[in-house]
């Protein structure tokens, strides 16, 4: 027997119960909705970032954190949808709410042939910013990301970490108001990763709005002030950390909303040695 379809959403795509979307948040998301094929990776989330927070968006694998992340900063159009950048819509004034944005994605390929210091200078001229000002702020920036004798090596030389971090100083070149950020931590050396969270723990302190996807429970209680739980493509929970972990620590919190945790009794044959 075939598995049943997946929902079809409506016309006027499928119904989101949220209240209007809100024109203080940093990101304002009503009803978004993808799906892939048959798959739907993003079923209907309404989530608020309030401005000047520090947002974590957690979930297991496959999720539809990056999925919903690339709706919310104009890289995949949502099937269905709005997506407002304080209080303006991304989609259709894409022109006006994309400025606002520094994002930092997941796997897109970078122009990986030029040198470090050279993507930096070209992400700082695409957004418009005169010479001198790119000088200035890309030198800031690669000794801030630990990249400062690392700068005329080609990108396509550097480590995993490294990469991380020359893409995370293009998207903070224009001193964008809200930060988006996919896994910006993965393969980071700890030494950066410190430095990484000085240095956005200060933009929010300064008024910025930074958003997060990590699967570290224990980084994402620690540095977020909000955080947002999303399973299948829906938010399960979201609200300040303190209210979503509700006194208990936030991985116990995660685990007990996404479940999914195995008794250790499988693989029997992985304890068995084979000489
Ligand atoms: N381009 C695509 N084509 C087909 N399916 C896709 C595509 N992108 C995502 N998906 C599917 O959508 C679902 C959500 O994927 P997504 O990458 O958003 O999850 P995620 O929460 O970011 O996962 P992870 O934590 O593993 O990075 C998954 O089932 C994935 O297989």
């Amino acid at each position: 027997m075939n598995p049943p379809a997946a929902p079809e959403p409506g016309p006027a795509g499928p119904p989101s119960a949220a209240p209007d979307p809100d024109p203080t948040a940093a990101l304002s998301l009503r009803g978004l909705w993808r799906r892939f094929g048959e798959k739907i990776a993003v079923a209907g989330v309404d989530l608020d970032v309030p401005a000047g927070s520090f947002f974590g968006l957690v979930g297991p694998n496959g999720a539809g954190k990056t999925t919903t992340l690339s709706m919310a900063t104009g890289l995949l159009r949502p099937d269905f949808g709005t997506v407002h950048v304080l209080g303006t819509d991304l989609w259709a004034h894409p022109e006006v709410a994309k400025p606002r944005l520094g994002v930092l994605p997941d796997g897109l390929r970078l122009f990986d042939r030029l040198t470090g210091a050279q993507l930096l200078h070209y992400a700082g001229l695409l957004h418009g910013l005169d010479r001198p000002t790119v000088a200035a702020r890309a030198e800031d920036l690669l000794v801030a990301m630990d990249l400062a004798a690392d700068r005329d090596t080609v990108v396509v030389d550097y480590s995993a970490g490294m990469t991380k971090k020359i893409s995370l100083a293009c998207a903070m070149i224009h001193a964008p108001r809200v930060l988006v950020l996919d896994e910006p931590f993965e393969a980071v050396d700890p030494v950066s990763a410190a430095n990484i969270r000085d240095i956005l723990g200060r933009y929010v302190d300064d008024g910025g709005t930074v958003v997060v996807s990590s699967h570290v429970m224990d980084l994402v209680q620690r540095m977020c002030t909000h955080v947002a739980v999303i399973a299948g493509g829906h938010v399960l929970d979201a609200g300040t950390v303190d209210d979503v972990r509700g006194g208990q620590t936030l991985e116990d919190r995660f685990v007990g909303l996404v479940g999914g945790r195995r008794q250790a009794g499988g693989l029997a044959w992985l304890r068995t040695s084979s000489d």
